[in-house]
């Protein structure tokens, strides 16, 4: 059986979102797993992710980086209430914050790969520190907070 990603379970009613949604055609669609402690995406930016030629658009690796670790929030939460994140209550994280530090320019033409750690799981927040590689050579580095959505941000049924 092929494991599910973080993303796979959320409802459909919020997998709409430009990086992560399972339901928006022109997002990037990213899948997040668990790989030991850490959790991992991989993803391959198309031509037009450009920034300066040969390089990826920053704004990308931060999308990517945001999503990785609101998906990392999410799993990590329901981990630590030792369940399934197919199980109810549903546990859903938004970006409270985004901190990015580009550290070397990202090639463009290859697939890269972010990793996300739980620096603190605390109350309604998650810190997630991460890295984003590219052939094996760390780019950026990113801490994200994230909070459990708040009711008003709720799709109303
Ligand atoms: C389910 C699929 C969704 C996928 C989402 C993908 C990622 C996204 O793009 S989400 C969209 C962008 N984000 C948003 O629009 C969120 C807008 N902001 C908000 O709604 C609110 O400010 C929200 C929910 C982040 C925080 O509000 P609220 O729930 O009242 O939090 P609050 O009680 O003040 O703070 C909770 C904790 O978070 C911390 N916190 C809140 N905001 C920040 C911040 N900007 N920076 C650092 N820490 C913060 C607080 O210090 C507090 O920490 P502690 O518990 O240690 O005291």
């Amino acid at each position: 059986m092929t494991e599910r990603a973080f993303q796979d379970y959320y409802p459909d009613d919020v997998s709409h979102c430009y990086g992560c949604g399972r339901l928006n055609e022109k997002g990037h669609q990213i899948k997040s797993y668990w790989d030991g402690e850490e959790t991992v995406t991989h993803y391959t930016p198309e031509p037009y992710h450009t920034a300066i030629p040969g390089y990826v658009y920053g704004g990308l690796i931060a999308s990517l980086i945001d999503c990785h670790s609101t998906g990392t929030a999410a799993a990590a939460a329901y981990r630590a209430e030792g369940r399934g994140m197919d199980t109810e209550p549903a546990l859903r994280f938004v970006t409270a914050s985004l901190h990015v530090d580009f550290l070397a320019p990202t090639p463009i033409d290859g697939p890269l790969e972010i990793r996300g750690k739980i620096k603190e799981i605390k109350g309604k927040k998650v810190i997630i520190e991460s890295t984003l590689s590219a052939g094996g050579k760390v780019c950026a580095r990113g801490e994200v907070v994230a909070v459990k959505m708040p009711d008003a941000m709720k799709p109303k049924a």
